[in-house]
């Protein structure tokens, strides 16, 4: 309603000093003090004020504007973030084309196109469209109807040809949007400090500049091409059109006023409107690009909400059964899955129990489904057939939070969050209030507490190199980290504590020491550690052998030893290279 009120004021603007010159020429004759003088002072006064109302309305409408932006924009960010960390599954997150959808809708806020933008981008065109309604209005009632609509279409004819330019980013989205992603990718790798190392001592630092440099071209060439032809020709058939039609109109009112048909007062509002109507057919700022690509963002977040829903299995929402403590063991009943869009098992029919109380150790080659199993015993990811079961219900019943807090999961590619070395452990159980006696024992049973003993601030020291204070660690010392962690989720209640990989940051003999140490102490755990290096966990209470998503052997170190197949076999190369000095990691990638 404001915008509307500040969108008539211009014309109202209009008509009162129209009549202003229209009745100087009267109230000179009559001198100061006659009525036609007193006409005119009445009629500034009304244009002043008019304006003076107009000055002050535009700059609260801006910011009303403002206000609507910042508060759509606010409400998308938490859907945005609502979406992404939706707790049920995370196959949306690993599908290229989901994801893929999710970081425009991120990239798009980036680049300032939100729907903040769109909603204050409508309601700013209410003023143009409410100021161009009242100069045609005000031209046909003063001048002529034929007149006010020649200078609408001619309006609206520069607005279209405006437009049309800026559509041109949006149809080419298709084709811009994976070749941006790619110079983004290429970009960040070469001002990030992640691959700072590498792409140095491989050379990479030209290949990186010119791959850069040749999606970015790739990505705006057509860009260019199109604006090239929507501003060339067509932009020059426009101005010709409305340059032409704006005179014609202008010549003919004083042609018309010259003949004594239009009054002064008439003519002068008709060159006001005609102008100012004219004057909207330009590109506007405050509009055109929000509306035209600040929902673009909301249209991929919903793509990607959609993929995210048909991707995760449909029970994973529905399981709300509360989670009892974990007693006795996990199974694992004939599961078979297949990652969303691949048809090839990944596990096939897998038999498995991990039973309560003892070491569990899973071990395969690269690619045997370890990794994935976890995912499924995390609920990241639903079973595509069969069950896994928690002292006899199924997991995928319960619900998913609830479930997730029986188990404590080291993955691989933990998570290195650049926080105090006490949230890092802390975070093993967010729910609870940090306990810092217990974070220093979860830090002393991983081994790590004599390194945070020589950080500058000790558990509060922070574990980034972004700030001062902050120091980093090891690859070997984050991995201790990482498992003070899982120690303190399971002295907060988690009864299963899995670590998928836990010491590929460490050295042979120093993994060989972790596991005996980390083996000997989680005695009467119910524990599943997973490797691809058969020789570590042989001290484990049983050894399960995973080939091709399927359990192919089963027992202690020594029985599989006695049975002399694919373990026996696995150990005793690894074995051997290990006396001849070799390194076993070599062996088995
Ligand atoms: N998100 C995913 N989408 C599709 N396929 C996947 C995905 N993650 C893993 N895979 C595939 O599933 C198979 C098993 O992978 P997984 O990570 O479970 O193996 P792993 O035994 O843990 O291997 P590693 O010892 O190398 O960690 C691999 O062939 C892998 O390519």
């Amino acid at each position: 309603m404001l915008n509307v009120l500040v969108g008539v004021l211009p014309g109202g603007f209009m008509i009162a000093s129209s009549i202003v010159v229209g009745s100087a020429p009267a109230a000179v004759v009559g001198g100061l003090g006659s009525p036609a003088w007193g006409s005119l002072v009445v009629a500034f006064a009304v244009s002043a004020g008019l304006l003076f109302v107009q000055q002050l309305l535009a700059p609260l409408s801006v910011s009303l504007g403002r206000v609507l932006k910042h508060q759509v924009d606010g409400r998308f960010h938490d859907q945005i973030l609502a979406a992404s960390l939706r707790s049920t599954g995370i196959a949306g997150l690993e599908d290229h084309q989901a994801a893929g959808d999710l970081w425009l809708a991120a990239e798009q806020l980036e680049r300032g196109r939100t729907p903040g933008d769109a909603a204050a981008g409508t309601v700013a065109l209410v003023v143009k469209y409410t100021q161009l309604a009242t100069y045609t209005v005000l031209l046909g009632v003063a001048v002529s109807w034929w007149a006010a609509a020649v200078v609408c279409l001619v309006t609206m004819t520069f607005r279209v040809g405006h437009r049309a330019v800026v559509r041109i980013y949006t149809r080419l989205r298709p084709i811009m949007g994976p070749l941006r992603r790619e110079s983004m990718y290429f970009r960040d790798l070469g001002t990030g400090p992640g691959a700072a190392k590498e792409t140095r001592v491989f050379g990479l630092t030209g290949w990186l500049a010119e791959r850069y440099r040749s999606s970015a071209l790739a990505a705006l060439r057509p860009v260019w091409r199109e604006r090239r032809r929507a501003n060339g020709v067509a932009f020059a058939w426009r101005t010709v059109f409305g340059v032409v039609m704006a005179v014609l109109v202008l010549a003919w009112m004083l042609s018309s006023a010259a003949a004594g048909q239009l009054s002064l007062t008439h003519l002068v509002l008709g060159v006001q409107a005609t102008l100012g109507a004219i004057s909207l057919g330009e590109f506007y700022h405050e509009s055109d690009n929000g509306t035209q690509f600040g929902m673009q963002s909301v249209s991929a977040l919903r793509r990607f909400q959609e993929a995210s829903a048909a991707l995760d299995a449909p029970q994973a929402a529905a399981s709300t059964e509360s989670a009892a403590p974990l007693l006795g063991g996990v199974r694992f009943k004939n599961v078979s899955f297949a990652y969303p869009g691949s048809d090839r098992l990944v596990l096939d029919g897998l038999d498995l129990t991990i039973q309560a109380g003892q070491c569990t150790a899973l071990v395969g080659l690269n690619g045997s489904g370890k990794t994935t199993l976890v995912k499924l015993l995390s609920r990241l990811y639903e079973p595509t057939s069969g069950a896994i079961l928690a002292d006899g219900r199924a997991i995928s019943s319960l619900e998913a939070d609830a479930w997730r807090r029986q188990i404590a999961v080291i993955f691989q590619d933990f998570n290195r969050y650049e926080l105090s070395v006490a949230d890092n452990i802390a975070f093993g159980a967010v729910e609870q209030p940090a306990d810092p006696g217990r974070v220093a024992a979860a830090a002393h049973k991983a081994g790590i507490d004599g390194a945070i003993a020589k950080l500058p601030h000790g558990l509060g020291t922070l574990l980034s190199r972004r700030y001062a204070e902050g120091a980093e660690l090891s690859g070997g010392q984050w991995q201790r980290i990482a498992l003070a962690r899982a120690l303190y989720a399971m002295d907060h209640g988690a009864r299963l504590l899995v670590l998928d990989e836990p010491t590929s940051a460490l050295d042979v003999r120093a993994e060989a020491a972790f596991y005996e140490e980390f083996i000997a102490n989680a005695r009467g755990r119910t524990t599943l550690l997973i490797s691809h290096r058969f020789s570590s966990i042989r001290h484990a209470d049983r050894i399960v052998v995973l080939e091709h998503g399927r359990v192919v052997e089963d027992g202690t170190h020594q029985s599989l030893l006695d049975q002399g197949g694919r373990y026996a076999g696995l150990y005793d190369l690894q074995a051997r290279r290990f006396q001849a000095g070799e390194d076993i990691e070599g062996t088995e990638r």
